[in-house]
């Protein structure tokens, strides 16, 4: 589905990512684990075309989309839900969400049923559906980041990156992002994760890969890395 290989990339003269190479099969949910500046978000943003990369080769359904426009790549089914809540403030939150769907309207992908996802959306994301017609830019931080996550999901994407879904939310909020992301995996949604909060990452992933100074350093299954008495140590906080 998603396949990365020998992937570079960087800001200005410095080179963050020194290739790296991964894997997102289809249906599956894959953590991407690393420390502050270890180049997660760099990782999805030269996947999504956000950042352009500087070598290697990012496969979306076997289509090389590397250095392709964010729009392009997000026609040919790729959602980013970025770090930070990148919601349109004046617009309200069914419109944010039907702006989420827009790249199919323009693609060739299938159009699809843009107000039966809509709905669901509404269903997954319950706190959306109360507040559908308020103004996006006064919801709460914790709701914004809900309503980036629900746009991500209107695109119908073959594959979505969630860099920091739970970024500055109050537990329970928290909890709530776990419970969603368990939700869409059991609708068979494949994932990319970045999370600050590592075990919960690793207890709703199938496999993930650690991220050490723009280098894969471990990858393996979650239930192995779970165990990894290293990965435990540095990401684990040493617990469980
Ligand atoms: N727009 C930018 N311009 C220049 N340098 C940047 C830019 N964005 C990130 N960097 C640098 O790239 C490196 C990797 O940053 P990145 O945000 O990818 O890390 P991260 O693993 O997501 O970290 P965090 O967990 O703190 O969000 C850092 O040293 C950061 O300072």
């Amino acid at each position: 589905m998603l396949k990365i290989d020998n992937l570079r990339a960087g800001y200005g003269g410095t080179d963050v990512l020194h290739g790296i190479s991964l894997d997102v099969p289809q249906g599956r949910v894959v953590s991407l684990i690393g420390s502050n500046g270890a180049g997660k978000t760099t990782t999805m943003r030269a996947i999504s075309g956000m950042v352009k990369p500087r070598a290697g080769s990012v496969r979306l359904n076997g289509v090389d989309v590397a250095g392709l426009d964010a729009y392009r790549v997000a026609r040919l089914g790729l959602a980013h839900s970025p770090e930070g809540r990148r919601v349109f403030p004046t617009l309200t939150v069914a419109d944010n969400l039907l702006l989420g769907a827009f790249p199919r309207l323009t693609g060739s992908r299938p159009r699809g049923d843009v107000q039966g996802d809509l709905a669901r959306a509404m269903e997954l994301f319950p706190r959306l559906m109360e507040r559908r017609l308020q103004l996006a830019g006064t919801l709460s931080g914790g709701e914004q980041q809900m309503l980036a996550m629900a746009r991500a999901v209107m695109l119908d994407p073959d594959v979505v990156l969630l860099d920091e879904p739970s970024m500055g939310l109050a537990p329970v909020l928290v909890d709530e992002v776990f419970r969603i992301i368990r939700r869409l995996r059991e609708r068979g949604t494949t994932m990319l994760l970045v999370e600050q909060f590592a075990a919960a990452a690793l207890e709703v992933s199938d496999y993930a890969y650690v991220l050490e100074n723009g280098r894969i350093a471990v990858h393996g299954p979650a239930e192995q890395l779970k165990h990894d008495p290293a990965v435990r140590a540095a990401y684990l906080g040493g617990v469980h």
